[in-house]
């Protein structure tokens, strides 16, 4: 049997499906948020990081409504989604309060992953939420989104936000055990598969059944989940979200379900896309403290450190940096813009508040950030 991942892991998304949040559809189940609040909650004093991913709007607001069914017209899913989001926000807010912790409310839509901002915005406020000990609870903003432009399952959103905050795993609850070599609904003969590479065309062969008549995309989008959050290095875990103490016991290095591992860690997996990056947008200009502190020490770069700053760029957007001979030692995201970095740039971090008016991150690049070429 494998070990599990989640013991070394600092950073965890934890998805859990409609069909475990509704009791299959029959209306929040209280007990089972409970378990899961008091192992998040024990996941935390274990110094582990954890977003909650859940679904369970629209089949929440769908048994609020008394409606029979989940509707088929896209505005009727998107009311109950509004009805039943209020249902899992007090449920999630009461159970995690047992425990003194904080929750908070995100709802994402396809738009604020794919447009830079919004990204980078999304992406600070959690963080800094995750800095403040609070649980953020994230959901589809499902009241606004049309067809095209939905997640639609919260498997792909689970392994986004995964992407997103650079989780080091992402662990998909739902009501099977996980990963079987055919949907077990089905087929009693399956069998489940304890660990497997994520990202392979077999896994994808097995996954192929329909979901529950609550959840929404079965096994295939999990396993499609597992590949996208394999590109940044994380590994996904399928488990059943009714095992008891599933996730503390994940985290005692416990392996239960299916593990889908990655074949890089984040931070190489971060460093390759720095280097496979095609478009770098500015040129920072090193003085020779700041040369040695990259290349001898694997330091961060800080600003007192730049002496110059060429291009346009935004914050997030990849710059080289320069030392002598204009040569380039290294490239790396950038923390703030080009308008900015001229601002700051041979000024101590102390200084930087006060330049700017405010302050986002105290290097320039950070140096998981930083990749020497
Ligand atoms: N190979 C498989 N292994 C396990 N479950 C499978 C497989 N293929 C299809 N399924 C189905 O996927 C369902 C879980 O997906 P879904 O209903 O969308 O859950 P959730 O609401 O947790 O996202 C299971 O109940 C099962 O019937
Ligand atoms: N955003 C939707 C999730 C849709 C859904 O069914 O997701 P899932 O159960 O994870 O397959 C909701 O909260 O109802």
């Amino acid at each position: 049997m494998p070990v599990s991942l989640i013991q070394s892991a600092h950073r965890l998304v934890v998805k859990v499906g409609s069909s475990l949040v509704t009791n299959e559809g029959r209306g929040l189940d209280h007990v089972a948020l409970a378990r899961w609040a008091a192992e998040i909650a024990e996941l935390r004093r274990l110094g582990k990081d954890v977003v909650l991913v859940s679904s369970g709007a629209v089949a929440e607001g769908v048994a609020r409504l008394g409606w029979s069914e989940k509707p088929k017209s896209i505005h009727e899913k998107q009311a109950a989604a509004a009805v039943g989001q209020m249902g899992l926000c007090q449920a999630y807010e009461s159970a995690f309060r047992q425990h003194g912790l904080k929750t908070a409310q995100v709802l994402l839509t396809h738009e604020d992953m794919a447009d830079r901002t919004r990204y980078l915005n999304a992406r600070s406020t959690l963080l800094t939420l995750l800095s403040l000990g609070v649980v953020p609870i994230i959901n589809e903003n499902d009241t606004v989104v049309t067809a095209e432009i939905k997640f639609g399952d919260n498997d792909t959103l689970g392994a986004l936000v995964t992407n997103l905050i650079e989780g080091d795993a992402l662990v998909i609850l739902t009501d099977q055990q996980g990963l079987y070599t055919a949907d077990p609904r089905r087929d009693p003969a399956a069998k489940l598969i304890d660990e497997a590479v994520a990202g392979t065309a077999e896994l994808e062969a097995m996954a192929g059944g329909a979901g529950s008549s609550v959840g929404t995309g079965g096994m295939f989008t999990k396993v499609i989940a597992a590949k996208r959050a394999a590109r940044s290095g994380a590994a996904t875990i399928i488990a059943s979200g009714r095992e008891a103490n599933v996730l503390t016991r994940l985290a005692n290095g416990e392996a239960i379900g299916t593990q889908l591992v990655a074949q890089t860690t984040p931070l190489a997996a971060k460093k390759q896309w720095i280097a496979d990056h095609l478009q770098i947008r500015g040129r920072l200009l090193l003085d020779a403290g700041a040369v040695r502190a990259v290349l001898e020490r694997g330091s961060s770069l800080l600003p007192i450190g730049v002496v110059a700053v060429e291009g346009d760029f935004q914050r997030g957007d990849i710059v080289r940096c320069i030392g002598a001979d204009d040569t380039e030692i290294a490239r790396g995201i950038v923390n703030y813009s080009s308008q900015d970095a001229r601002k700051i740039a041979r000024l101590p971090t102390g200084q930087i508040e006060s330049a700017l008016g405010y302050i986002d991150e105290p290097e320039l690049i950070h140096r998981d950030n930083l990749l020497v070429v």
